[in-house]
Formats: structure tokens, sequence, C-alpha cells
């Protein structure tokens, strides 16, 4: 019988009423006890790393689960973390360059309702996670909700209360679990490799093979969406934090010519900081060479393209890519940086 680990970080999976509005409340071994299935189909075990409300999941605890899956790696087949859906997509990139390769399955799952409700779909979406996680064609970061399974790099929370709260943006599902059978989508290796994971081409299909662990992010990078008349000061305001920004702009990539905007992104980078270009629009990517009002951000050092990646992977990847590019007195090498952004 294969091996799971489930590491629980809390979220509306673990939470309960106790008077002052939901919370978590219930341990990753009482979470697996609401589901007897999850005994019949492997060897699970449980480590409790946390136990938040995900809007309080932070860079720090993406390291601390992928630390878990670390030190915990030889002696498990799959992994699954019990996670807030609200920042689900976050966490789900950050293990996805933090573990890279091909590394055994790492799945996120979760819960819109309480695993106590009676109309709740954490049972259904526990056991969904774990059958993914055992299943001999899985690798990589993956999450499973609401009968799909999404690579770690595409997942997009974008329902509030529905079951169906995910959905895999810019790359097909990888697949679905149906009545307990996990049903992989057609061509779904190669997909998996382009959308995450830096495979050498005899990696791709298969069982997993090797995993790349990192261990470091720089948690110094912000969002900011360009709204209609932002005023300049905003993007300076945000410099100060920061060592890179990810800017998501209107439409294919429009960047305001008005008050200063553009002159004030332009700034960052000749501070020695970077900028990651994307768009506003969950579909289709950005491209900053097709208007005249994004041209002035195309072939400029410091200035790295989002495509059609979310935000939550960009923001997650340039966290990974600045913290591997940076010398022991934190100065980024661009070229570097450059060439690690294109590699995943
Ligand atoms: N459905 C959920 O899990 C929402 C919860 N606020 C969380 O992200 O932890």
């Amino acid at each position: 019988m294969k091996r799971v680990l489930v590491i629980a970080t809390g979220g509306t999976i673990a939470s309960a009423e106790e008077g002052s509005g939901l919370a978590p409340a219930l341990t990753g071994e009482q979470l697996v006890a609401f589901v007897p299935e999850v005994a019949q189909v492997c060897r699970v075990e449980v480590a409790q790393v946390m136990n938040v409300d995900s809007t309080n999941m932070r860079p720090e605890g993406w390291l601390t689960i992928a630390g878990e899956v670390r030190r915990s790696y030889d002696d498990f087949d799959g992994f699954v973390v019990l996670h807030g859906t609200d920042t689900l997509a976050y966490t789900a990139a950050g293990l996805s360059y933090l573990v890279q390769g091909r590394p055994k399955p790492i799945v996120l799952t979760g819960s819109q309702l309480p695993i106590g409700d009676p109309g709740t779909d954490g049972k259904r979406n526990l056991l969904d996670a774990v059958l993914v996680a055992r299943d001999d064609a899985a690798a990589g970061v993956m999450v499973a909700f609401g009968g799909k399974v999404i690579s770690g790099t595409a997942a997009r929370k974008v329902r509030t209360r529905s079951f169906e709260a995910f959905d895999s943006l810019n790359v097909p599902d990888l697949g679905r679990v149906r009545d307990g059978r996990v049903e992989w989508a057609d061509g779904v290796c190669e997909r998996m490799c382009g959308a995450a994971w830096a495979c050498a081409a005899e990696e791709v299909g298969g069982a997993p093979s090797a995993a790349r662990f990192y261990d470091e992010l720089n948690p110094r990078v912000a969002v900011l969406k360009l709204t209609p008349g932002m005023d300049a000061l905003v993007v300076d305001a945000l410099r100060p934090a920061c060592d890179a920004l990810v800017v998501e702009a209107f439409g294919l990539g429009g960047i305001p010519e008005y008050d200063g905007i553009t002159e004030t992104l332009l700034a960052w980078v000749d501070a020695g900081k970077t900028l990651v270009m994307t768009t506003q629009c969950p579909y289709e990517g950005a491209d900053l060479s097709v208007y005249e009002v994004g041209r002035a951000f195309c072939d400029r050092p410091g200035v790295l393209m989002g495509g059609s990646a979310t935000t939550e992977a960009l923001l997650a990847k340039t966290m990974w890519a600045l913290a591997q590019a940076a010398d022991p007195d934190g100065v980024v090498d661009r070229e570097k940086l450059a060439e690690l952004f294109a590699s995943c």
C-alpha cells in the first residue's frame, strides 16, 4: 500500500464556529478521521505544521511546508497539503518553485465548507487529493478541488462560495477525479512539464524522478494592479518596501502615459529593482510590444515579461528567482535572474 503524508495547515476544512467567526479548530488527525476511505486506499500519516486561516499564510509558511516535504520525502510516495482556499493558489505556486524537477506528487486541497458541516465538500476533496497523491502517473505540485486536478502554477480561486472554487488559467485541467478514479487528460505529462517544471525531455511522462528542493525566497515582492487615474505617488510608495513589483497592466499590456506613471515605473529598474509585467485579464496573457503604451517596457534590463502565467505564479516565481539570483550582499545578477525566470 502506498504511503501518503497529509500536511495540515488549517483553512475552512479544519474550521468551526466558536462564537467569533469561523476559525481553524480541528487537527489534521481529526480531519483524516472524518474520511475512513482514506485508510482503505493508502497508509496515511499526518504532520500538523500550523493551523491558520490561509489569510494568514505567508511565504515563510510555504518554506515550512516545503521543508516538511523535504524532511519526509524518502518515507512517503505522495503528499497532501490541507490548506485554506483563499491563498491556496499562491502556496501551490510557491511550492511549485520550491520543489522542482519531477518530484513525487504534492497535492493541495481544502474546502468551502467545514468538514463537520453536513453539506461539506471537505470529505470529497480530501479523498480526491489522496487518490491523486497515490496515483502512479502523478508527479509535481497540483491542486485537487471540486473534482478538478490543476497544475500548481495555473490555479486561481475564482468563486468565493461554490464548490468549483478553482479554475486552471490558460492551460487545461490536468485531469479529474470522478467516482473515486483519477482520469488524466490526454498529453498531460507534457503539459505538466510545460506548466511548472524544468524537465529534460527524457523526464516527460511516467513516474516521478528527481526532486530539487530550494529553501530561500525573497518576500519583498508586491503586485500592483493599475487603475484609471492612479497617482504615480502610489507606484513610488511601494518602492522602499520591495525589490520587485509585478505590474498588472491593462489588457494586452497598456501602461498609462499620463502623470509620470511610465517614468515612475521605469525608475524602479533604474534603481536596480525588477519589474514583472503582466495583465489584469485572466486569460491569454500579456504582450507589451503590441501597443505604443507598453513599448517602453520592452527590451529593458530589469523588466521581465510574465506572458500568460497567473499573477499568483509570477509573484511566487519572482520571490524564488530573486533569492537564487542574489549574492550574499543581496545584489541581484540580472542575467541570472532572467535565465532563472525563463527556466520554469
Ligand atoms: N474556504 C477557505 O478555506 C477560506 C478560508 N478563509 C481560508 O482560506 O483559510
